[in-house]
């Protein structure tokens, strides 16, 4: 865990003390898209035209903001035009490594990099600013695209359709106001919510996180007892980005964040919902539980110094869900 200033990597953990204990989520620095015709997206500068053999993904399979992409690229059909590297799932003092001895860990078949911060220099050699997964890389000008989940999934769902990716829409135009709401408050309180639980340095400041996450799922769980999908009638990218946070939360959240009041399979609706996702085809091969389980508990010293994983809860994510009866048409 660390960061790159003018290009030169330090070994930091998060700063919580200018905050009063909470943890605070750095912005995203490479924000440009991926367009049918390479002209500027709503961020960033134009040039990355789509292409089915120019561009590359760099995740790891414990990161649930990485996730997101890999779920977008497997409903897109997009795995054919943009292979993926896997990051090793622990993370110390050199950050993301590219090793690869752990299953699934792939390496850099690109560069050979050792570490993902000298992807981030191959970018820009004087970066300062984290260094994070998910990174959407462009071979032909050697740099980073984004390295911002929330853009790289719209640049999925939508710029690659006319070159041949699978039909569907997750940001259909007609609830797209509906959709960045959902986003705005299930990022703070649920998605981002368990990280500031679990890296709260104060009490008060872990209180006020561990609450917020409860009042959402609360919500959540009466919403999804009226409506099979967050919003409209049919699965949007909203469903996507709160579904990588409820995947993880019974195996890590509750113990390794103190997230503790309940667990998803205490509440039917919210864990027939994370079932029926689950089950759509190719969605559970992008969950990897060794990589998760392995990440959170060993890499984050601060709050787990022994690194030992926990035992982890027993879940049958195939049990049928029935929410396609419950919820027709
Ligand atoms: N806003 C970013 C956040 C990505 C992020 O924070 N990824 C974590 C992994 S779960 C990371 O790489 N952290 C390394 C660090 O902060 O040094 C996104 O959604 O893409």
């Amino acid at each position: 865990m660390g960061q790159l200033i003018d290009g030169v990597w330090h070994d930091t953990w998060y700063d919580t003390k200018s905050t009063g204990g909470r943890f605070k989520r750095s912005v995203s620095a490479f924000r440009n898209w991926i367009t049918p015709d390479g002209t500027p997206g709503p961020t960033g500068t134009g040039g990355f035209e789509a292409s089915t053999s120019r561009y590359h993904l760099y995740v790891s399979l414990a990161c649930p903001w990485a996730h997101r992409t890999l779920i977008m690229r497997q409903l897109k059909g997009l795995s054919d035009f943009i292979p993926v590297s896997v990051v090793h799932p622990l993370m110390f003092e050199h950050g993301w490594t590219l090793a690869q001895d752990f299953p699934g860990a792939t390496g850099d078949s690109l560069y050979q990099h050792e570490y993902l911060y000298q992807l981030y220099l191959h970018a820009d050699e004087q970066y300062s600013g984290r260094v994070t997964v998910p990174v959407l890389w462009d071979k032909q000008n050697q740099t980073i695209v984004s390295n911002e989940s929330a853009e790289i999934i719209r640049m999925f769902n939508s710029a690659f359709d006319a070159l041949g990716a699978t039909a569907g829409d997750y940001y259909p135009e007609y609830l797209r106001a509906q959709i960045d709401e959902a986003n705005a408050w299930i990022y703070d309180s649920v998605n981002n919510g368990v990280y500031k639980a679990g890296f709260a340095t104060s009490q008060e400041a872990y209180d006020e996180a561990v609450a917020g996450v409860f009042t959402a799922l609360d919500k959540l769980e009466d919403l999804l007892g009226q409506q099979r999908w967050l919003v409209g009638n049919q699965m949007t990218e909203a469903d996507i980005r709160l579904w990588t946070t409820l995947i993880r939360f019974d195996p890590v959240y509750v113990t390794h964040f103190k997230c503790d009041r309940k667990r998803i399979s205490d509440y039917p609706n919210l864990f027939a919902y994370l079932r029926d996702i689950y089950q759509i085809p190719g969605i559970a091969n992008t969950v990897n539980f060794d990589h998760i389980r392995h990440h959170y508990f060993c890499s984050h010293k601060t709050i787990n110094p022994t690194g030992i994983i926990s035992t982890g809860p027993v879940q049958n994510l195939m049990e049928p869900h029935g929410r396609e009866l419950q919820f027709p048409g």
